[in-house]
């Protein structure tokens, strides 16, 4: 071995363990797990993904839920600065959109050896969109449009900011069950937004438009349209437009997409137009939030979570089981060597929710076009969310169930019929039945369980 190269492999051993020194002191430094332990209270696991784990937890100071993500700093790709400390550009993100109303509140972050601990805001009850529309098989353009509205929204005002999400999904849509207002999650795919193209790529390949997978690259705000054009398809049809590659990359030669569902016209236009195959005549935000689509106003939240169906039972059902309150270091260490394990024994190369920082070669892949059969409906996802529970926020929710469905003022686009159906319905019926609620099922279960744990504890014999 030559001098200069055994001198660059000292150097790179010293600053190693430099680093791993920097660790453990900040085991005992204001941002190491010690202090989180005395902050937050893990109490299950809520989601996960390709990237971490998300646990359900409570700050012990009030209560507050929270949720609590575990990134693998050997997964983290893309670092930033955040008050001069070198962070996960997923932490570094959030704080930058710290006052957008659509993103996910970023409460805390500690750093632990083995990576870092994101602790958000948790809406509750909620769910995530992705078992939002399973429960429904598909949403209504009423539905579809308040909550798509809100996405855009905050699309838009992360681009503000100069923030690029790059994984927009349903699955990354947190909807608050109570107030019907939307969080956008999971920043990990997320970046700074530049003017210039990105020739990286780690979000959904589904959701990625043409031009990552023809020429490897992709313009920010351009690849986000493209995205949002798939999430209203799917929110619309209960299923993704796209099977695979080569139909994200040959569906424009088979003429206008197919629907499986009643969708109007002006619906259709706005997906067509969002997914554009040239990206230069896609529409840009700006012009979303200017469809005559997205203008229609939308009633209340209220009425509209009156009307959803009872879809819900199975994902409920899954939900509610409790998973055990963890030993909080040890559980994260065996649940990061699973996932990696996982991960590694994972071929996403095509998958709804593969992640990779490179364009597969699809010009080898694409074979002459056939006519798409119709896409399945979807079933899987990467994370599955545990409908959290909390003793103080039932009284959030029962505070909120008594608040007068009447008093929504009637939405002015809504056929006669139909409004009057649903305000009868509101007015005759003080609450709908469970059964004829989403929202309602879901907040019946919360609570339902909690009262389960109240008499359990109640019954427990005294030490
Ligand atoms: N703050 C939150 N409040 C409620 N639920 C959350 C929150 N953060 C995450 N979740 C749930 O956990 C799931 C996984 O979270 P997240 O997407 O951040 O993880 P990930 O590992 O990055 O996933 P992916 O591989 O899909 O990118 C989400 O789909 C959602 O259901």
């Amino acid at each position: 071995m030559t001098l200069p190269i055994l001198a660059k492999k000292v150097k790179k051993l010293a600053s190693f363990q430099l680093f791993n020194l920097k660790l453990l002191l900040n085991g005992e430094s204001s941002r190491g797990f010690s202090k989180f332990k005395k902050n937050y209270k893990l109490k299950g696991e809520l989601g996960r993904g390709g990237f971490g784990i998300v646990y359900r937890a409570i700050r012990i100071s009030d209560e507050l839920p929270v949720a609590v993500k575990f990134v693998d700093r050997r997964t983290v790709r893309e670092w930033g600065k955040l008050n001069d400390e070198q962070v996960p550009m997923e932490i570094c993100m959030l704080a930058k959109c710290a006052k957008v109303k659509g993103v996910i509140k970023l409460l805390d972050w500690y750093s632990i050896p083995e990576g870092y601990l994101v602790v958000m805001e948790r809406p509750y009850p909620c769910i995530d969109m992705f078992d939002f529309i399973k429960g429904e098989q598909k949403l209504d353009e009423e539905m579809a449009r308040f909550l798509f509205r809100q996405i855009v929204q905050t699309v838009h005002e992360c681009a503000q900011r100069r923030v690029l999400h790059r994984d927009l999904k349903d699955e990354n849509v947190v909807i608050d069950l109570v107030s019907g207002e939307i969080r956008l999650i999971d920043f990990g795919a997320s970046t700074i937004l530049k003017k210039s193209p990105y020739t990286d790529f780690q979000g959904t390949r589904l959701y990625c438009p043409p031009e990552w997978f023809l020429h490897s690259l992709y313009l920010g705000k351009e690849a986000a349209v493209w995205s949002l054009g798939v999430l209203l398809y799917n929110a619309l049809n209960g299923r993704l437009p796209f099977r695979n590659e080569k139909d994200i990359c040959t569906a424009h030669l088979l003429g206008p997409l197919p629907f499986y569902a009643p969708v109007s016209a002006e619906a259709k236009d706005l997906i067509q137009r969002c997914l554009s195959f040239d990206p230069f005549s896609r529409c840009t935000i700006e012009a979303i939030f200017n469809h005559p689509w997205l203008k229609k106003s939308s009633p209340d939240w209220l009425v509209l979570s009156a009307a959803t169906g009872s879809n819900h039972k199975e994902q409920n059902k899954e939900n509610d089981e409790e998973h055990d309150e963890s030993e909080e270091l040890e559980e994260i260490h065996e649940e990061a060597e699973k996932d990696r394990k996982e991960m590694e024994g994972q071929n996403t190369s095509e998958g709804e929710s593969g992640v990779g920082s490179s364009a597969s070669s699809i010009a080898t892949k694409l074979s002459p076009v056939e006519p798409n059969p119709e896409p399945s409906p979807r079933f899987s996802k990467t994370s599955l969310l545990v409908p959290p529970s909390s003793v103080e926020l039932k009284e959030v929710v029962q505070s909120s169930k008594t608040k007068s469905v009447s008093q929504c003022p009637a939405p002015a686009t809504l056929k006669p019929r139909r409004i009057r159906s649903k305000l009868l319905r509101a007015q005759n019926q003080p609450r709908p039945t469970a059964h004829q609620s989403t929202v309602l099922t879901a907040l019946r279960r919360a609570m339902s369980r909690e009262r389960h744990r109240h008499q359990a504890v109640e019954a427990a014999p005294k030490a």
